[in-house]
């Protein structure tokens, strides 16, 4: 039956290091036909087309006008996604949310104002995964590409995460978010896998909570926290006075427990490396500066962790300043 499957007839690029089959459980998926080290392109694709608004605003409507301007061969490709191994479409919307990505508008009058949604035949094959071995990154044009997170070996399936907060969020979560049920490493019930990701994602939560000042949504929990249970150290959260010793520590355990999740990919490191370089740069206290730069030249990230612990409780001479920045930074008001 897979012989005669609509997916046969998509066309992938010559060059392609993968290709297009049944994942058990998944309906179909991409799978490496060759090895792919950690940092290659796996793909670069061009939409079919493009609606340019939110994902809340789309409307029948609005697919079914981009589809009737295609030519008739993507007319033919786009009628190829049946039913993503979901129950089958009954409406344009659907068919789009299931095989589009938000992409970047970066160029023209309207940059960056309004949201743009491409219809990507290809890279909407590769299924999810809350432990991926390839990420699309976001990128300043329509196209858009996925890199290998990992090295991955022929014969693997390539998959990446579909949502950007999930290293946050535990299994339970993630399943409500991704209306299925994903049996990666971090998602088959009952394995010690499963039990440490999910303490090790919630405990990524509640670091990002002290060090931002807020959960995921950009809001503060309520009074009664379930990631912060302590109420001195959740308002010093708040109030942006946790201390830059605290803030290096947390930052670096929160690097460690990345890593040890296997979600420490190169695009990771790059985002958060350099505010953990700031920190590091801000201590005035000789002796604090000292074991920062010591910290950080430590090899792991375990082992800059447990270096930077020897500042475990130590203030530091630009704490308030720090604090005073952050506070101006967010539009809070000053003194505390
Ligand atoms: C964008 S499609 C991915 C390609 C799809 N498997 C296909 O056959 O066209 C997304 C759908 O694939 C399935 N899927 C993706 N990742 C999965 C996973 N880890 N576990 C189970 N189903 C998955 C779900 O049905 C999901 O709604």
């Amino acid at each position: 039956m897979s012989q005669n499957h609509p997916y046969r007839s998509l066309q992938l690029p010559g060059d392609a290091p993968f290709e297009l089959k049944p994942s058990p459980g998944k309906g179909w998926g991409a799978f490496a036909t060759r090895r792919i080290n950690r940092g290659a392109t796996i793909l670069r694709e061009r939409p079919l087309f493009v609606v340019r608004k939110s994902n809340e605003q789309i409307t029948e409507e609005d697919v079914r006008t981009a589809f009737q301007h295609l030519p008739p061969s993507a007319k033919q490709q786009f009628s190829h996604l049946r039913d993503n191994a979901c129950v089958p479409f009954t409406h344009m919307t659907e068919a789009f949310a299931e095989n589009s990505f938000a992409i970047s508008n970066s160029v023209g009058p309207q940059a960056s104002i309004s949201p743009v949604h491409g219809l990507f035949l290809l890279h909407s094959r590769f299924n999810h995964s809350c432990i991926p071995n390839s990420k699309i990154p976001n990128t300043n044009n329509e196209i858009i590409a996925s890199f290998a997170t990992r090295d991955i070996m022929a014969g693997e399936e390539i998959t990446f995460c579909y949502n950007t907060d999930f290293e946050c969020r535990n299994r339970h979560e993630r399943h409500q978010a991704l209306r299925f049920i994903c049996d990666c490493k971090a998602c088959l019930p009952g394995t010690p896998f499963q039990q440490l990701s999910d303490m090790r994602r919630t405990f990524i939560r509640g670091l990002q909570y002290l060090t931002l000042g807020k959960d995921l949504n950009g809001q503060k929990q309520g009074s009664v926290s379930p990631i912060i249970v302590d109420p001195k150290l959740k308002k010093a959260a708040e109030d942006f006075s946790i201390p830059l010793s605290s803030r290096l520590f947390y930052n670096l355990l929160v690097m460690y427990l990345l890593e040890e999740e296997g979600l420490l990919d190169d695009f990771m490191a790059e985002r958060l490396h350099p505010s953990i370089l700031n920190i590091k740069a801000l201590f005035i206290t000789e002796r604090n500066a000292r074991i920062a730069t010591l910290a950080m030249a430590q090899e792991t990230w375990l082992e800059k962790f447990c270096m930077a612990l020897r500042l475990y409780g130590r203030a530091d001479v630009a704490d308030h300043a720090v604090a005073e920045g952050l506070r101006k930074l967010q539009g809070l008001s000053v003194e505390q």
